[in-house]
């Protein structure tokens, strides 16, 4: 099929080469839609979520949307546990232990059980913190074996922990790494990776990586900002060591809202990270002049935790812990199955892999003018987002996304590409962050 047909352009052409009339059959047209939406278990969990009418929300991945348990909790936060409580509130509302409280609600998400996980500060920190507690668990090995096509952040933070450890960066592909660290033998420290690639959404081989590092004595780190709340992650069955995510994306914590960190028990007591502050002493008011590591996954705790947004976190968990992760990712697989049969018919190149196995919750589609057509689809109320070079993506939250907004985003897409909207000027220029 040609670039930039039409969608019913496209249509007309997969009806032709089908030999019959595939407005049903195809699968990609509303009422088709709307009967899956009319069948989805999860369908009630949108009016569980605030979101702007007439808007397409395919950014989750990015940012979540609003859910509603949040604002009131967020109102009382600030206007009685702060404004009326004051500093009493540390106790009173038990705000000293919220790190490992909401830690503890955040672990199911990711298949761990409780003790195991501290939530505050951002990924970037646990990242570091972690990578450094890696590498100095195997002291005797000198790489860090890491994603060339890893995140940004993953990147340099893997660059600065090993010069910090005296350690080689290694950069070697998801799809090789097993066979790397098999042949590596006992080089290899940690092996250090995310879960979803962030611009295909290609899911990686989380047991084959993590089997392969432990045959050779290595740990594992892996980043599931892609993932928490959208795919399973099997921290506890699959023996990972250390895991770290971002809440704002399909937890819906809200922006900036804390990361995430897991360190299995078994690792506990050696973790030694780059970063020891004093809400992960043993006693912090006893306000000692050396640290002394607390027990269990509280020294991984560093300072102050950021409470407004763990609080509003907290709320926000909720809904997730209602939706069960099983159905929200048989959910999430039939959207993004849906979207690559539109994006099919437009004829356009997908960049995410097909299996079901090697698919997150995004999908990406390449185009030359990726930016200028997000930009249209933006203004036509369309919201996914763009990476560099070419492509564009669309996040799929099983919870408030419908197939109808499926179809919809398809649609506008499509009107889009074949009306050349994008090429109007005032959406060539690149005037945005994100
Ligand atoms: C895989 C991955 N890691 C890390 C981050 C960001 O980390 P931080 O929240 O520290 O900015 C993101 C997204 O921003 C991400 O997609
Ligand atoms: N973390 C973000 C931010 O601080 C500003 C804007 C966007 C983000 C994102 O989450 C980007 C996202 N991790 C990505 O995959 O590109």
């Amino acid at each position: 099929m040609l670039p930039h047909t039409s969608r019913e352009e496209a249509r007309g052409q997969a009806r032709e080469h089908a030999g019959n009339d595939a407005r049903e059959t195809s699968g990609t047209s509303r009422a088709y839609a709307a009967s899956l939406d009319a069948r989805d278990p999860l369908a009630g969990f949108r009016d569980r979520f605030r979101l702007p009418p007439g808007v397409v929300y395919l950014d989750g991945n990015s940012l979540g949307a609003l859910p509603d348990d949040v604002p009131a909790v967020v109102d009382d936060v600030v206007h009685r546990q702060w404004g009326t409580d004051l500093i009493r509130s540390w106790n009173t509302h038990d705000w000293w232990n919220a790190p490992t409280r909401v830690g503890d609600a955040i672990a199911p998400l990711i298949g761990a059980a409780p003790g195991q996980v501290v939530c505050g500060d951002s990924t970037s920190v646990h990242l570091f913190n972690a990578l450094v507690a890696a590498l100095r668990a195997r002291s005797g090995r000198s790489v860090l074996l890491a994603d060339p096509d890893t995140f940004p952040t993953d990147a340099y933070l893997a660059d600065s922990a090993a010069r910090l450890c005296g350690a080689e960066v290694r950069r070697v592909p998801a799809a090789e790494a097993a066979e790397v660290l098999r042949a590596e033998g006992t080089g290899v420290a940690v092996a250090a990776y995310n879960h979803v690639d962030y611009r295909t959404g290609e899911l990686r081989d989380v047991a084959g990586i993590t089997a392969a590092a432990h045959d050779t004595g290595a740990l594992v780190l892996w980043d599931v900002c892609h993932t928490v709340g959208a795919v399973p992650v099997d921290a506890d069955a699959l023996d990972l060591d250390f895991v770290v995510g971002c809440t704002y994306k399909y937890l819906s914590g809200g922006p900036g809202s804390p990361a995430f960190l897991y360190v299995a028990r078994r690792l506990q007591a050696g973790f030694d990270p780059a970063l020891t502050g004093w809400h992960g002493h043993a006693d912090p008011f006893a306000m000692e002049p050396a640290y002394r590591p607390a027990d269990g996954i509280a020294r991984a705790r560093i300072g102050t935790p950021p409470l407004l947004g763990m609080l509003a976190l907290e709320a926000a968990l909720g809904v997730f812990g209602e939706a069960g992760i099983t159905a929200v990712r048989a959910k999430s697989l039939a959207l993004t199955d849906l979207f690559i049969t539109c994006a099919d018919e437009l004829g356009l190149a997908v960049a995410t892999p097909r299996p079901h196995a090697r698919r997150g919750s995004q999908v990406a589609v390449r185009h030359p003018e990726a930016h200028a057509v997000m930009a249209a689809l933006v203004d036509r109320g369309v919201i996914g987002d763009v990476r560099p070079p070419d492509i564009l993506r669309f996040g799929f939250n099983a919870l408030y996304v419908s197939f109808a907004d499926v179809v919809a985003a398809a649609e506008a897409l499509g009107d889009v590409l074949a009306s050349g909207a994008h090429r109007d000027p005032k959406y060539t220029v690149r005037n945005t962050v994100t």
